[in-house]
Order: C-alpha cells, then sequence, then structure tokens
C-alpha cells in the first residue's frame, strides 16, 4: 500500500483516508477471491468478535457456512464451549438450521422463535421429524396467541432431498410464493431449510470448513488463570483458531500466556507450519504499535490482533488516553507482521464496508466486527422494541461493569468490588435491528460486495494484491461528508 501524498505527521483512522482508483483488468467483481492469507482458513475477510452480546453458537453456524469466523468469548465455561463446537460442527455447510415445532405447540412459540433466523419461517413436524407445515409471520398476524400452529400451519411444504444443490433449489423457488424449501433426509425427515437468497449466497460464498468438512470456529483464552489448561480444553473441544486476548496485549502476561498456548498447540503437533495449511493459527493482541506485533510474534502469535480504544462499546480512550486511531495502527502493524511472516486483524470501529477494504488495504488479513453485528437476528441477545417499536438488541463491551461483574462471579466480593473500578466499557446500548437488513448475512452481502468492488477498483483479485497495489489519500471531515449519500435530499 502507498500514500498518494506524503505521510502526514499525524494518525489517521479510516475516515481520514480513501482509496483512489487504479487501472484495472479485472472485467468483473465474481473475479475477486477474499480468501484470507492468515492460516485460519477463513474464506472471507471477516472475523466475527468475542463479545458475549455478539458471539454465540446461531452466528457462528451461519458466519463459518459464509466463510467468516466467530470467536466464542473467553468468558464462557470450557465445557460450554465445547458443546457450541460440537453443536457448529455438526450443522450442515450448505442447509440452513430449522426452527421447529410440532402442530401441538401455540402461535406464540412460534413467534418467540421466528426472529431467531433470518429465514422467516418455523417448520412443523409430525413424531418422525418429517415437515408437515411451515408457519411464517403472516400466518400468526391477527390470531390469538394460544393458537394451535396445526391450524394455521401452510401445508403445502417444499420438500427436496437434502442432496440438491443449491442452483437447483434456488431454480425451484424462482417464482413461488413460499419462498422456503425444506431438505429431507432420505427418510423424508427434515435435515434443513434453504430460502431463495440464501440459495444464491450458497452458490457465492464458500464455507470456511475444517480438514474434515465441518463448519469451523474459534475461541478466545484471557491470560489470567491456567492458561495452558483451557488451551488444551479448546484444542481437545476441536476449536479450529485460538485467540489469546486482553485489553492491553504489549504486557508481560500475554507474553507467558501466549508462550503457554503456543507450547500447548505445538504439542500437539497442530501448528500452522505455514499460513493456510490447515494447522490452529494462534491470535494475540491486543496491540498498535509494531514494537507489539514483534513481541507477540516472537513469543507465538501467526496473527496479532491490532486496536486500543477503536470499539464501539468502549471507552479507553475517554478514561486513559491510551490508543491509536485505527488506520495508522493497523498499516503499522500490519507492516511489522509481514517483515516476520505474520498477519493482522483489524479490530474494532468497522461500521461501513468501506472501513473493511480500507483495513484490508491497509495489510490486514482479516477485519474483526463486534457491534455492527449486535443487532441482527444471529447475535445470542432477545429482540427488543423501543419505545417506538423498533426492534433492537442489546450490547455492551466486554470491559464494561456487566461484563466484569459476569467475569469476576467467582471471586471474593472485595476483589470483585476492586475489579468493577477499572470500566472501560458500555454496560448497555442499543444496536437496532434494520428491518431492511435484519441478518448477519444482510451485512456480509454488503460487506463483501463493497471489498469486491474496492478490489476491481484497484485492479486486484486477490487481497494480498489489493494491499499491494492500494493507493491510499487522505481526505478532510468535508471530504468524507461528500462521501456519504443524501437520501433525503439537501
Ligand atoms: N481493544 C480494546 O481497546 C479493548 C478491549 N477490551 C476487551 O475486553 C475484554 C476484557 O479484557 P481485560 O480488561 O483485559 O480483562 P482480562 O480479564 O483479560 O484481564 C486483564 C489482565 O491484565 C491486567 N492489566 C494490567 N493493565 C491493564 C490494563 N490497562 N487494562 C486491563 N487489564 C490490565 C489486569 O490486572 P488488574 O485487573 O489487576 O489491573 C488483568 O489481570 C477482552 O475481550 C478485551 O479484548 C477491553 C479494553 C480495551
Ligand atoms: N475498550 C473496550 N474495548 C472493547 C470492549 N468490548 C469490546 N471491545 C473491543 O471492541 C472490539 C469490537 O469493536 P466494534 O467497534 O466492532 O464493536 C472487540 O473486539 C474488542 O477489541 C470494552 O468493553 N472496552
Ligand atoms: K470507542
Amino acid at each position: 500500500m502507498r500514500f498518494y501524498s506524503d505521510t502526514p505527521p499525524f494518525d489517521l483512522t479510516y475516515d481520514d483516508v480513501f482509496l483512489m482508483p487504479n487501472r484495472s483488468a479485472v472485467a468483473s467483481r465474481f473475479d475477486v477471491d477474499l480468501s484470507t492469507s492468515d492460516g485460519t482458513g477463513a474464506t472471507m475477510p471477516v472475523v466475527v468478535a468475542n463479545m458475549t452480546a455478539v458471539a454465540g453458537r446461531r452466528m457462528a453456524e451461519t458466519m463459518a457456512r459464509r466463510g467468516g469466523l466467530v470467536v466464542l468469548p473467553q468468558d464462557v465455561d470450557t465445557a460450554a464451549v465445547g458443546d457450541i463446537v460440537a453443536w457448529v460442527k455438526s450443522r450442515h455447510p450448505v442447509w440452513d438450521t430449522p426452527l421447529v415445532l410440532t402442530p401441538g405447540d401455540a402461535v406464540a412459540d412460534a413467534m418467540n422463535l421466528l426472529p431467531k433466523r433470518a429465514h422467516g419461517a418455523v417448520v412443523i413436524v409430525d413424531e418422525e421429524a418429517r415437515p408437515v407445515g411451515v408457519v411464517d409471520e403472516a400466518a400468526c398476524a391477527g390470531v390469538d396467541r394460544f393458537t394451535r400452529l396445526s391450524e394455521v400451519a401452510d401445508p403445502e411444504v417444499l420438500t427436496m432431498p437434502i442432496s440438491a444443490t443449491p442452483r437447483e433449489v434456488f431454480d425451484r423457488l424462482h417464482g413461488r410464493t413460499a419462498g422456503i424449501a425444506l431438505g429431507v433426509d432420505e427418510q423424508g425427515r427434515l435435515a434443513g431449510v434453504l430460502t431463495g437468497v440464501s440459495a444464491l449466497r450458497a452458490e457465492l460464498y464458500r464455507p470456511a470448513l475444517d480438514a474434515r468438512g465441518r463448519l469451523r470456529v474459534a475461541a478466545a483464552v484471557g491470560v489470567n488463570g491456567d492458561v495452558s489448561g483451557k488451551a488444551q480444553a479448546l484444542l481437545d473441544s476441536e476449536v479450529d483458531t485460538l485467540v489469546v486476548d486482553t485489553a492491553h496485549g504489549h504486557q508481560e502476561k500475554m507474553i507467558s500466556a501466549l508462550k503457554a498456548v503456543r507450547a500447548v498447540v505445538d504439542a500437539a503437533g497442530r501448528s500452522a507450519q505455514q499460513l493456510g495449511d490447515g494447522g490452529v493459527a494462534v491470535v494475540a493482541g491486543n496491540v498498535v504499535t509494531a514494537e507489539g506485533v514483534r513481541d507477540l510474534v516472537e513469543a507465538g502469535a501467526d496473527v496479532v490482533k491490532v486496536g486500543v480504544g477503536p470499539g464501539a462499546m468502549c471507552t479507553t480512550r475517554m478514561m486513559t488516553g491510551v490508543g491509536r486511531p485505527q488506520f495508522s495502527a493497523v498499516l503499522e502493524c500490519a507492516r511489522a507482521a509481514r517483515e516476520l511472516g505474520a498477519r493482522v486483524w483489524a479490530d474494532g470501529g468497522v461500521r461501513h464496508p468501506r472501513d473493511v477494504a480500507l483495513a484490508l488495504a491497509a495489510g490486514a488479513s482479516s477485519v474483526m466486527v463486534g457491534s455492527w453485528f449486535a443487532g441482527t437476528y444471529e447475535s445470542p441477545g432477545d429482540l427488543l422494541r423501543d419505545e417506538q417499536g423498533q426492534p433492537y438488541k442489546e450490547s455492551f463491551g466486554m470491559a464494561s461493569k456487566r461484563a466484569v461483574t459476569a467475569r469476576t462471579r467467582g471471586d471474593s466480593a472485595f476483589d470483585r468490588a476492586r475489579k468493577a473500578l477499572f470500566e472501560e466499557g458500555i454496560s448497555t446500548s442499543r444496536m437496532k435491528l434494520n428491518p431492511a437488513a435484519p441478518s448477519v448475512e444482510d451485512l456480509l452481502d454488503a460487506i463483501c460486495s463493497g471489498v469486491r468492488s474496492a478490489c476491481t477498483y484497484t485492479g486486484a483479485t486477490t487481497l494480498e494484491e489489493f494491499h499491494a497495489k492500494a493507493m491510499i489519500g487522505i481526505q478532510s471531515a468535508s471530504g468524507f461528508a461528500e462521501g456519504a449519500p443524501l437520501p433525503r435530499g439537501w
């Protein structure tokens, strides 16, 4: 990556910079390969942050199916992580997991379930798990909440063998009003669902799969407690990527924790000998300097997580003055990591597809997103409604009082009170669910379209080429404002 003009004497963040178009020989945006180069096996450069309000099993399943990764938070106990990983790995790599009820269940049960997944339908099954009807939101409208589903379900279900290709499913669904295909096994039992748009996505995206063809998932480990034991347990649970995570990653405690994790991975013979060979990548952070990167790579990190203070739930910069504008942090850290054969993830502060493109241009192999994805069907929280009836989900920072209180549950009252003093995150925030883009998959579509297009403007067909060719300009606040759309005129 090069700057178009002289590098300024101050640090920059995403809003301060823009990409210059280059002469391009790339004929189509579909010619761009979004695979990452960091050994995680991700086929799209998006990682979901290890935040309790964002990263759970539905998010993990959905992201991996489209090629991204979810990092399960370190606050989830090891046994529960094991259950989640086993569940994610038992999911079909193409067909989505159905929401299932029986004819005797009530409309209220269906209404509670519907916002859990983007496909907009609950499948009604008989005692042999064979589909007998479909219930959507329209079927539940205007009827008593205790009505039995047998009375409102549409019995006209479209079943297809689970072996059908997404293209076959898309073609069968095209033009039909009932927008969902039910995948069934040889005994006619329900095994998955696909909508037209998810069949289309299945043709456009490549799932992130482990060596046995199962969906990939990552998990975090903190720097305190029995780090080796936790890392070993995560490996035993078949976690595919380990993330050693703490606020201040450039500290001795991190270095010793990281060495311990490295030793566990090496002893298990699971280390990635070279980027992309299918071993377990070890990620560590967060840092914002080249020095920090070098120390963490020396201690065993394959990937270093970059970002202090850019996160939407984060109050670190206001509390401490510490941090660094994220574009410059990513640029310097990516350069240092690449010199050592390692990579960085740009963690935090991503709110638009352009931010993803700019982080990749600066040399990140992937971009970590938290809050932006909190307001989606796939995040773990319940769907709530504000005073105007608009849907939202609650989000909170992992260094907030709320998260610290949960994390220190087992400590003495005195220790908990002491820890609670160091609050560096927001305990409650409302992340609106956009009715036009309620699923994380809608956001992934926007991100991937934006990044594919950025690559063709730059003349690149891979993310490595994009980084090599990117030319970055620096803009004023009015330059940034000019780029924003004006949907209501002026
Ligand atoms: N990217 C970012 O800007 C930030 C991210 N976070 C996220 O919040 C989560 C919790 O992280 P964390 O607060 O590190 O909790 P951890 O439970 O990982 O504990 C951090 C450890 O480091 C010690 N420590 C020393 N200096 C600091 C410091 N300046 N800030 C924090 N800990 C320090 C703490 O000791 P003691 O408590 O005794 O001081 C504690 O032992 C993580 O997921 C992290 O990524 C949190 C803040 C900033
Ligand atoms: N300083 C804090 N940083 C936090 C906290 N919780 C999470 N984070 C960091 O933010 C990113 C995600 O950024 P986002 O803009 O996409 O939400 C996450 O990966 C952490 O590094 C917190 O409480 N305080
Ligand atoms: K912030």
